[in-house]
């Protein structure tokens, strides 16, 4: 995958920066973020599976007609995710991938339903994921969360299952911290999942569902009225609500935009209209991220460089951008001071001449 989805065209110096930068990740799916060398690993262990394994016909795979073509091919992904070593080998892979982007806390969005209904153990997956967890955190020094999400489409029994694994005491990994819904947004509608979202919150997650990605922006008074959002995946068709703009920046609700990923999706016809520059206007606090990485052609660094575009950012605003993740993030107080705290001197160390 050599040519990037969206031209960046970012100064040299500036991509310089952002490469450096200490960041945030909230908004990242799991099987979403497996890269070619981490697909071709999966797909030698399982090669009955379709999804190519060349990095030319993996890039043409990674070319999506609209959404619903953009989940078919990511639920293939998911086939290729069929045992707990599997799961493994991807967490810690996903670790390694976000490390090198100087990411230093993320918060990964799973869907234990996927893979506890191909028949992978439910007490071996959290063992999984949490085992990655620690050696990530031991060995690259990423610390990363798990939200889960609902993959709302496959219906309530999705939804029960997920609330269940999500607040079991017996099975509930140490690393959750937040409660999500993902999948199509058409003839899905928000409040029926409601039920769920209140059994985890009152288990003590956050909730961060998606709304307003490939629907109006009621989707997102949906989110917020039904299911008590405290962040908004995406939110890019909040741009055509000025109330609800409003609300967003007055609640201190933030937006996790994804510009790569709603140009593949084709949730935004083309970069330049994407409402980015309307949502940081209106007073919201603008987190940036990635989605599905490799299957966007993208990474953490290269949305940072298309949101200095979009938001005319030089190095001090790139790093309030970074700091805005760290803010929105469910780190604690003096995890995010911390990052902060690396950020500014880094902003500082690199504007001294
Ligand atoms: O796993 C299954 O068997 C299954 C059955 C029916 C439907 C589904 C899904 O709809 C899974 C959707 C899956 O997509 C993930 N995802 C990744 N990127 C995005 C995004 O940009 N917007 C929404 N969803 C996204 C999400 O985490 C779901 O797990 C699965
Ligand atoms: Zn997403």
């Amino acid at each position: 995958m050599t040519d990037r989805l969206v031209d960046a065209r970012a100064p040299r110096d500036l991509h310089a920066f952002i490469a450096g930068l200490p960041k945030a990740e909230l908004h990242v799916h799991h099987a979403g973020s497996a890269s070619p060398r981490i697909v071709s690993e999966l797909a030698a262990r399982h090669p009955d599976s379709k999804v190519p394994t060349d990095p030319e016909a993996l890039a043409d795979y990674f070319t999506f007609t609209d959404f619903a073509h953009f989940i078919e091919v990511y639920l293939s992904v998911v086939d290729l995710i069929r045992t707990p070593e599997d799961v493994r080998l991807l967490t810690y892979e996903v670790a390694r991938d976000l490390a090198r982007q100087q990411v230093r806390y993320a918060e990964l969005t799973i869907t234990p339903f996927s893979s506890t209904r191909r028949g992978i153990d439910e007490r071996a997956f959290m063992d999984a994921i949490e085992d990655a967890r620690k050696a990530a955190e031991a060995e690259f020094g990423t610390v990363l969360r798990w939200c889960f999400d609902i993959p709302g489409e496959a219906g309530l029994e999705s939804a029960e299952e997920t609330a269940r694994l999500a607040t079991d005491d017996r099975l509930r990994p140490e690393g959750l911290v937040s409660f999500g819904l993902g999948g199509p947004e058409i003839g899905v509608p928000r409040p029926q999942f409601k039920p769920y979202f209140d059994r985890a919150i009152d288990a003590g997650l956050h909730s961060v569902p998606h709304a307003g990605e490939t629907t109006g922006p009621e989707t997102v008074w949906d989110a917020l009225t039904h299911l008590r959002a405290e962040r908004i995946g995406h939110g890019t068709s909040s741009a055509r609500d000025p109330k609800l703009l409003a609300h967003l920046a007055e609640h201190r609700i933030p937006l996790e935009v994804c510009p790569t990923s709603n140009i593949a999706t084709r949730a935004v016809r083309t970069i330049d209209e994407h409402p980015v520059k309307e949502f940081a206007r209106a007073g919201i606090i603008v987190t940036v991220n990635s989605d599905d990485p490799p299957m966007f052609g993208t990474d953490l660094n290269n949305e940072y460089a298309v949101a200095a575009r979009l938001l005319d950012l030089d190095e001090r605003g790139l790093a309030d951008l970074a700091k805005n993740a760290v803010t929105a993030s469910f780190l604690d107080d003096a995890g995010k001071a911390r990052i902060k705290a690396e950020i500014d001197t880094y902003t500082t160390d690199w504007l001294t001449p």
